[in-house]
């Protein structure tokens, strides 16, 4: 089912983006909530207000997003002076992970402001009111409560997956729970935000719609006729007093990590070769972060049409680094052992231009905000081979970075 765009779609709207000097983008973000962000070591977007908004559900969801962005696209009256990836009219995008439940959302701001390559602009949709940054403000204290799949069930999902898969029933599944996080005060996004940045810098830091969140894993970059993509799949995290290179030595010759790993990537590059003239892919390597080590491989390839990026992540959703092998069998098994609403952790993130250009990433470390309350998700890819006890201690790894920015850690 697809929900009507706000009225003001239908209106010309005057697009301005115009060379600015750069600055932190992040710290220009002037309202507490309804944050819009996609940065990555202090490159990408940021932007507030809300020029035009559209949301869908169901199986039709990219399909009607990527219609209603080129409909909405083809009315504007575009001066843009920097002409890059990004610059000119942007929607941010967040992708529900199933078709039901869950609502997807693209949110045009009326102020953005980018940076890319050393080169920074602001874009005015419509005609923002100035608005003047309110201090950013952090919790005192921040207790945490069992979600939907407490720990002790999501135990029991895995142990079961388990079995299934001993049975031969399917290859891997990812299976995950969530977390309530409860702040005493309303959370300031930006406080969020800034804490995920400084933290992992090699990770994308998004925020759309009140999914916050820093993923290290994207699922496609379209930058004309070229598109990549980093796949993760198979975890280490620091544990039993071995040393970084004693984990990563372990998680590059582990076969159960090899095999989650190998589905993840054929996942990817099998759905994404038909659209591909040329494409490699190279790994894996190991990608160190503060809270957990992933094997890691990039996948590049040279289009052989002009296919929108959201047509694209229609058909790569999800990859078995967040479904499962076969696809359709692990979407079934996720729904009936985690029967948690994942919402849209786990679902395609990022932005999109006015050219089709733009970023998805996975929406992973994540937590959905609304005013006090945190929802805090991760999962972990199963196979018959796992163990239970684990998976749980991967998934507590997971959740640090979004625990530690809540916080402020
Ligand atoms: C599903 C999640 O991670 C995925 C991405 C990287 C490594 C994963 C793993 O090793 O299980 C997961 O497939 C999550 O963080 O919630």
């Amino acid at each position: 089912m697809t929900t009507a765009p706000a009225s003001r779609t239908r209106q010309r709207l005057r697009v301005r983006t115009a060379r600015a000097t750069g600055e932190d983008l992040l710290s220009r973000l002037p309202h507490p909530d309804h944050a819009l962000a996609w940065v990555r070591d202090g490159s990408g977007l940021v932007g507030w207000g809300e020029a035009a908004r559209f949301e869908a559900s169901g199986p039709t969801r990219f399909a009607d997003a990527d219609r209603w962005w080129r409909d909405f696209t083809s009315t504007l009256d575009v001066q843009d002076d920097v002409g890059q990836p990004g610059s000119g009219p942007v929607a941010f995008v967040s992708m529900a992970f199933a078709d039901e439940p869950g609502h997807s959302v693209l949110v045009v701001p009326e102020v953005v402001l980018g940076t890319r390559d050393g080169r920074s602009w602001t874009t005015t949709i419509g005609q923002p009111s100035p608005a003047d940054i309110a201090p950013v403000r952090r919790p005192s204290t921040v207790r945490y409560a069992d979600g939907r799949l407490s720990v002790t069930d999501y135990r029991g999902a895995v142990a079961a997956a388990v079995a299934r898969m001993r049975d031969g029933d399917l290859d891997k599944v990812v299976l995950a729970h969530d977390l309530l996080a409860v702040a005493d005060v309303p959370i300031d996004h930006r406080f969020v935000l800034e804490g995920l940045a400084r933290r992992y810098p090699d990770c994308w830091v998004y925020a759309v719609d009140g999914l916050l969140g820093a993923t290290p894993e994207l699922l496609l970059r379209r930058t004309g006729e070229l598109v990549d993509s980093r796949v993760l799949a198979g975890t280490t995290w620091p544990h039993d007093g071995m040393s970084d290179e004693e984990l990563e030595a372990a998680l590059m010759s582990s076969p159960k990590n090899l095999e989650e790993h190998d589905y993840a990537i054929r996942s990817l590059a099998d759905t994404l070769k038909p659209f591909c003239t040329t494409m490699s892919v190279e790994g894996p390597s190991v990608l160190r972060l503060p809270n957990v080590s992933h094997l890691s491989s990039d996948v590049i390839g040279t289009l052989s049409g002009s296919p929108s990026l959201l047509r694209l992540g229609e058909a790569l959703h999800p990859t078995a680094a967040v479904g499962g092998t076969p696809r359709a069998d692990a979407i079934r098994l996720i729904e009936e052992l985690e029967g948690l609403d994942r919402g849209r952790y786990a679902g395609p993130v990022g932005w999109i231009d006015g050219n089709g250009d733009g970023e998805l990433g996975i929406a992973l470390r994540c937590a959905q905000v609304e005013g006090s309350t945190a929802r805090l998700y991760a999962g972990c890819g199963i196979v018959a081979e796992s163990d239970p006890d684990s998976e749980v201690c991967e998934a507590h790894a997971k959740m640090r970075p979004m625990r530690d920015a809540l916080e402020g850690r």
